[in-house]
């Protein structure tokens, strides 16, 4: 997976319509090389043709449809996602939900990624959830999880990212959203750092939308985590 800078920072197009997108899209230019397409613009309409646009003007992208169903549906709509030429694709950390995953993209260039624990989430989120361990161990039970069956990455909060490169090393692509530019405000997110701190803890690509896309100036504040990505980079 590309490592420059530019590359490593995902900016989440979470707007409601296709030419709220595009426009967003136009304001960032040259300064955002990787978007994520998650629910609310896919459901809002127009989501999985602007995906196809953006892979087509040589951007990359991220499909966060988060996956989970019974086995057949799992498998044949990741062939269908594959089939839109997109970069990543988001399934559910359930180990039969990333077999079928694994299947429907066989033979295609797609890479999967598991969600493992939201980062909205704390431990008595998933106590609540009925989740008893917490959020560490369940992270770590679906990363090896995931490891085993073939998955090319994870997403995790940055605070596991650390242990979870020393543990599974260099080629598992680890993916944070929960990042939060100093004094951004964190909202509904539960376990954030900052660009370079993530950075620093191992994660290959940072996830950020509202303090990209909620800034007055998108453009300068997707450049300005981009330079503190760049900063926090060892040679
Ligand atoms: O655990 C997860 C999985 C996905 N997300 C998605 O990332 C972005 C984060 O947006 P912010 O505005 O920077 O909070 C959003 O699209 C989520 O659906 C996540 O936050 N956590």
């Amino acid at each position: 997976m590309q490592t420059n800078a530019r590359d490593r920072l995902i900016t989440a197009l979470d707007v409601p319509s296709a030419d709220e997108a595009l426009a967003l899209v136009d304001r960032l230019g040259d300064a955002v090389s990787f978007y994520k397409i998650g629910m609310e613009l896919v459901y809002g309409g127009g989501g999985l043709a602007v995906a196809e646009r953006l892979v087509k003007a040589g951007k990359k992208v991220f499909l966060d449809l988060k996956l989970h169903d019974i086995p057949n549906t799992v498998e044949r709509a990741t062939a269908q996602v594959a089939r839109l030429g997109v970069h990543l694709l988001t399934v559910h950390g359930y180990p039969q939900t990333m077999r079928a995953a694994h299947a429907g993209r066989a033979g295609t260039g797609l890479k999967l990624l598991a969600v493992t624990v939201m980062t909205s989430y704390d431990d008595d989120d998933l106590v609540a959830a009925g989740y008893a361990e917490g959020v560490g161990p369940t992270v770590r039970r679906r990363a090896d999880q995931a490891k085993d069956i073939g998955i090319d990455g994870l997403i995790i909060s940055p605070h596991e990212a650390a242990a979870l490169r020393a543990a599974l090393g260099p080629s598992m692509l680890l993916v944070t959203p929960g990042v939060r530019p100093a004094g951004s405000a964190v909202g509904d997110q539960k376990r954030v750092m900052t660009p370079g701190e993530a950075i620093r803890a191992g994660a290959d690509h940072l996830v950020v939308g509202r303090p990209v896309t909620a800034a007055s100036d998108p453009r300068a504040a997707a450049e300005a985590i981009v330079a503190e990505i760049s900063a926090n980079l060892t040679a």
